[in-house]
């Protein structure tokens, strides 16, 4: 079967910009990391603003709850999800063990120039002149090639956390996504593809675990720069170390997201924002590093399976802003345009 993998084997990326640096041999901020944010928009302090809403699922208004969240943000942090503690401290023990190995030993899982999964800098790397402070693993499905590269006798607690979050991760995931299309007015039969009751057609998830070591010099360092979620839904577990911001808007600038232990964050991906017609926000996000943690996230992102359309709902009063989709074709558009692949896809009105 076709499968999103398809689109990184179109667009090989170069492979200085899939190899992170060496951080633990490193004091002072190299110039290639060094990112000039003096006009940057100031970070606010949450205490005085509005901060991105945290919605316990099994509250009886969770659906009204998650739509407004999903206007007025594109993200938002939920309590209450179901995940058992163990698994998360489980899955953010083993990503520490892998982050932990010696660089090359790192570098023998790396990802291949039309790869998907396997360890590098962030896959939007190539878009800017100047390198994050940050490396990645990416999973998809079993992690088990890489895992016994890297740990050829001990490689089943690595794989078994992986695996076993992903089932979690994945229904969670498909449960909030019903619950926001419900709130939109889709109806079960509009998107049969999610949750098949048997058959082949899969929705599809990726699982990336992020690294941001302790850096010399934070305020002149990029974590993972500005960007928006190819995805339909995201879901990210921070631990406990805060660095994600959200951009409100040109008033407010960059929010602070604090992690609330145990809480996994929403983040709407550009293909909801897609289904939406606009009315849900794709939350602009950035990680931002600190001087004395190394920070560690987990996101999954999911995606319908390969031969969905994703088409915007339209009504009498809603015209369809963009054309139609595949999350193939999106992720190809992604890859040319970046930050700029939606108005690439959007529809011009004569
Ligand atoms: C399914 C996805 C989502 C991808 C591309 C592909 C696999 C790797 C994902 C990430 C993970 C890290 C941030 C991001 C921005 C990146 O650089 O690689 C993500 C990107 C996207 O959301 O576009
Ligand atoms: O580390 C974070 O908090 C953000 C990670 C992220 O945005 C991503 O993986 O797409
Ligand atoms: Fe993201």
């Amino acid at each position: 079967m076709a499968s999103i993998s398809e689109s990184f084997k179109n667009n090989p990326i170069p492979r200085n910009h899939i190899v992170p640096l060496d951080f633990n041999n490193v004091l002072k901020l190299p110039d290639s990391h060094t990112w000039s944010l003096s006009a940057d928009y100031p970070s606010i302090d949450p205490l005085d603003h509005e901060a991105v809403p945290i919605i316990d699922l099994t509250h009886p208004h969770a659906l009204t709850l998650a739509r407004k969240a999903s206007e007025n943000w594109g993200m938002f942090q939920v309590i209450n999800h179901g995940i058992p503690i163990h698994l998360l401290q489980e899955l953010e023990l083993q990503t520490r063990t892998l982050f932990d190995l010696p660089a090359n030993q790192k570098l023998q899982v790396v990802r291949s120039p039309d790869g998907i999964t396997g360890y590098g800098q962030a896959r939007i790397a190539n878009f800017f002149n100047k390198q994050m402070w940050y490396e990645g693993f990416t999973i998809m499905g079993s992690p088990v090639q890489q895992a016994s590269q890297l740990w050829p006798h001990d490689h089943a607690k690595f794989c078994g956390a992986m695996e076993d979050f992903q089932k979690e991760i994945k229904q969670l995931t498909e449960r909030i996504i019903a619950l926001m299309f419900k709130s939109l007015g889709l109806t079960q039969e509009d998107v049969k593809w999610l949750r098949p009751k048997s058959g082949y057609k899969h929705p599809q998830g990726v699982l990336q675990l992020n690294s941001y070591p302790m850096c010399p010099n934070p305020n002149q360092a990029m974590g993972l720069a500005p960007h928006t979620d190819s995805s339909l839904l995201t879901l990210l577990y921070q631990s406990n170390i805060s660095g994600l911001q959200v951009f409100g808007d040109d008033d407010i600038g960059w929010v602070p997201v604090h992690p609330l232990p145990h809480a996994l964050v929403v983040n709407v991906g550009d293909l909801m924002h897609i289904i939406s017609n606009g009315r849900f926000k794709n939350a602009l996000h950035r990680a931002v590093v600190n001087q004395t943690h190394h920070r560690l996230s987990i996101a999954y992102f999911y995606g319908p399976p390969t031969d969905i359309m994703i088409s915007p709902l339209v009504d009498f009063d809603h015209p369809p802003l963009y054309r139609q989709v595949t999350w193939k074709d999106y992720l190809d558009a992604k890859a040319t345009h970046f930050n700029e692949a939606l108005d690439f896809i959007k529809r011009k009105h004569t």
